[in-house]
């Protein structure tokens, strides 16, 4: 099998590291191509893929096509391809914003395809994926386009008027999780901790913090007041973080998100 992708920037060489990884398909089976020849042509040389000159070469010689371009260019590049976008392949989106309809007007409408929106923890096989078939998508294809993603880390199917949230509260929120490690790593290094170590405390109690929340089963907010010791520091800081619209500041940074995928934005 094997697998182009149109596009090797930040979330395709994420996909990309997290299927060597997963040892998914052999490297030479991953094919690349972008706009820049010193872009696809060094990547694919570092990592043993195999660069193809055109977008329509390698969509002629993948069998699962992955586009991984931003949503400005993803018209013209789907119609570049379109010819060899034949049925027997798939197509898979990951760009953020367009829907299964527009992708096959954009195509052919027996293609099928799978729109997906990925986050960028797939390079370490952490990856949170969202995924919705079109109804050419079914029996051995389906599963073989949903194992690339499960390579890479969680899968969940989802309908498609949720992504907008999802694309908010999962690929961005690694931006906005880095955010907060920061925060935090900044605010031990006010107080005389090294950036390294301050990070590092930082980004291993947000892992373990994350790790123990999904272990436990309990609510976030179960996981605050068993920490919040009566009287205590934590439930002075927690108090002192809300004075300072720390909920609000989340809700309004994930309300941007969405109105900005959404074409929402002002
Ligand atoms: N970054 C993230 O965390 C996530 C991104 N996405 C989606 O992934 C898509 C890509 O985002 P991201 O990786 O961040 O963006 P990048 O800007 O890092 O990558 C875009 C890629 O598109 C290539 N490209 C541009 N024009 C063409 C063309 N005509 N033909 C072939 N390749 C072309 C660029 O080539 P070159 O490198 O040669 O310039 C580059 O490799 C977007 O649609 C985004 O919505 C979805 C979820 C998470
Ligand atoms: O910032 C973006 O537009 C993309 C979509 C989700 C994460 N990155």
């Amino acid at each position: 099998m094997k697998i182009g992708f149109i596009g090797v920037g930040a979330m395709a060489q994420a996909i990309i590291q997290g299927l060597l990884r997963a040892k998914f398909v052999p490297a030479e089976n991953i094919l690349v191509h972008s706009a820049h020849k010193e872009n696809y042509e060094n990547y694919a040389a570092q990592y043993g893929l195999t660069a193809k000159a055109t977008n329509q070469a390698l969509a002629a010689d993948s069998d699962l096509v992955v586009l991984a371009v931003v949503p400005a260019v993803a018209g013209d590049v789907l119609g570049e391809v379109r010819d060899q976008l034949t049925t027997e392949k798939t197509l898979i989106s990951i760009v953020s914003g367009v829907s299964l309809s527009r992708l096959e007007e954009l195509t052919d409408y027996n293609l099928a395809i799978l729109r997906s929106l990925p986050n960028i923890n797939s390079e370490f096989g952490q990856g949170m994926t969202a995924v919705a078939a079109n109804e050419n998508l079914t029996g051995d294809k389906k599963k073989t386009a949903l194992a690339l993603f499960a390579a890479t880390g969680e899968v969940s199917e989802l309908p498609e008027d949720q992504f907008a949230i999802f694309s908010a509260i999962s690929g961005s929120a690694v931006a906005y999780v880095d955010f907060f490690i920061d925060a935090l790593s900044r605010a031990g290094v006010k107080y005389g901790f090294s950036k390294e170590t301050a990070t590092k405390v930082a980004a291993q109690t947000t892992l373990g913090s994350a790790q123990s929340l999904l272990a436990s089963g309990q609510t976030p907010a179960e996981l605050i007041d068993k920490v919040c010791s009566p009287g205590g520091d934590t439930i002075a800081g927690i108090l002192a973080m809300e004075q300072a619209g720390f909920l609000n500041s989340v809700v309004k940074g994930i309300d941007a998100t969405i109105d900005k995928s959404t074409g929402n934005a002002k």
